[in-house]
């Protein structure tokens, strides 16, 4: 790298989300590798983030895309991804976006109810479109993270049990405008223990033999994202060890695996940087207040997720600190009693691990701009999202409030 965190930080500012794209290049490598032989398509999950060169280096690669809104179909369309790679999932599908999904001709809508189907049916009646589609399964498996982020459970909103899932498969091949070709499951984020993931996949291979029984021939065969990642010192799932598991559940089965991976791709490939404002001490608790803030990573906030944190270039005796931001919240922290040197008005603070679900979930809270996004790869530093500004964050109110004054 041509230019180290600390010179990329005085020429960008912070707060700033920074991306080592060659990582992300051999996670994706990693993956594929570990298909390699059997049909197989890795969906990157757009939502992990979203921005577009980022989805377009991995369209280059060959990356498909998971999309949960047609906001993020779009994303990958404009990045690059082929529309045969783009699949739509989401308990809550808008007719607007179905009938989007349908002109745009993606791979597959994912289905995750039976009205949402009937929905489907209609607006490609409407469009007289043969609407490919998958059914979202919900296996009841407790995937043994966190309850926030597991969904494979009857007791979360996603998907739909086996029984049910059998009876849409059936109405759907009987429909003029569905072709039910697919089959879906996702069991949660931040999986780190494989053995939630095989049973599923037993499960839900068992159903597709099942249907192949009464002539309904599913081709695609999706096991959803969810492999963990290491953001403290966590044991989690190999790439090897993740296909091994879905091959031998899918053994004599035809056909094309898909997965969806988010976290995995992005989440090591990102830190984020910030500025020391001010140190303070309250009674015995030492207070570390830094220029970003909750608006611009909230996983610590939402999940009381770690990240590790580390004082870029600076030595010293090691105190415990709570790394917060300016925020009008008590919840607005990096981390609590993070061991830090003693630090002074803009050292540069590193919160690592911060490239999945950490832009993507910023928001203007405070009306705090959204930080700038940079990539590195290989001698390049690129600027792939410009700081916003005041006006960016005004401009759909300005003119309303004029006009609602007059
Ligand atoms: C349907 C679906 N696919 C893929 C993902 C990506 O998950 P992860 O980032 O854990 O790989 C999610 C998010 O949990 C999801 O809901
Ligand atoms: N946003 C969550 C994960 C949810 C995954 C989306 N289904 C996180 O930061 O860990």
């Amino acid at each position: 790298m041509s230019m180290d965190i600390k010179e990329i930080a005085e020429q960008y500012g912070t707060p700033l989300y920074v991306y080592d794209f060659d990582y992300i290049e051999e996670r994706y490598n990693s993956l594929k590798d570990a298909f390699a032989g059997k049909k197989s398509l890795i969906n990157y999950a757009v939502k992990a983030n979203s921005n577009l060169s980022v989805i377009a280096h991995l369209a280059k690669l060959g990356a498909g895309a998971d999309c949960v809104s047609i906001g993020e179909v779009k994303r990958a369309l404009s990045a690059g991804v082929s529309k045969y790679q783009i699949i739509f999932s989401g308990v809550g599908k808008r007719d607007d976006e179905i009938k989007a999904a349908l002109e745009y001709d993606i791979l597959l809508i994912n289905l995750e109810s039976e009205a949402e189907m009937k929905r489907v049916e209609m607006v490609a009646k409407a469009l007289g479109k043969e609407a490919r589609i998958s059914i979202r399964v919900n296996p009841n498996i407790d995937p043994q993270t966190h309850p926030y982020i597991s969904t494979g459970l009857h007791e979360n909103k996603f998907g739909v049990e086996i029984e049910m899932a059998k009876r849409m498969y059936i109405y759907a091949k009987k429909s003029e405008f569905l072709n039910p070709v697919g089959i879906h499951f996702h069991i949660g984020s931040q999986l780190t223990k494989l053995e939630p993931i095989a049973e599923a996949c037993g499960i839900v291979a068992d159903l597709v033999r099942s249907l192949k029984a009464i002539d309904i021939d599913i081709k695609f065969f999706d096991v959803g994202g969810g492999i963990g990642v290491v953001y403290d010192d966590e044991k989690t799932i190999s790439p090897q060890a993740y296909t091994d598991a879905i091959f031998q559940a899918t053994k004599g089965l035809d056909v094309t695996i898909l997965c969806e991976p988010g976290r995995y791709m992005v989440a090591n490939a990102g830190v984020f940087l910030t500025k020391v404002l001010y140190e303070k001490v309250n009674e015995d608790k030492r207070f570390v207040i830094v220029d970003g803030a909750m608006n611009d990573l909230i996983r610590p906030s939402l999940y009381n997720a770690y990240h590790r944190i580390e004082a870029v270039a600076k030595e010293g005796e090691k105190t415990p600190a709570d790394v917060v931001g300016p925020v009008c919240e008590s919840g607005d922290f990096f981390g609590k009693n993070v061991p830090l040197p003693a630090l002074e008005h803009n050292d540069l603070i590193a919160v690592h691990s911060a490239g999945a679900y950490g832009f993507t979930m910023s928001s203007n809270y405070n009306t705090r701009p959204k930080p700038a996004e940079v990539a590195i790869q290989g001698d390049k530093v690129k600027l792939i999202r410009k700081r916003e500004t005041y006006e960016d964050q005004v401009r759909l109110e300005l003119e309303c409030m004029e006009e609602s004054a007059k």
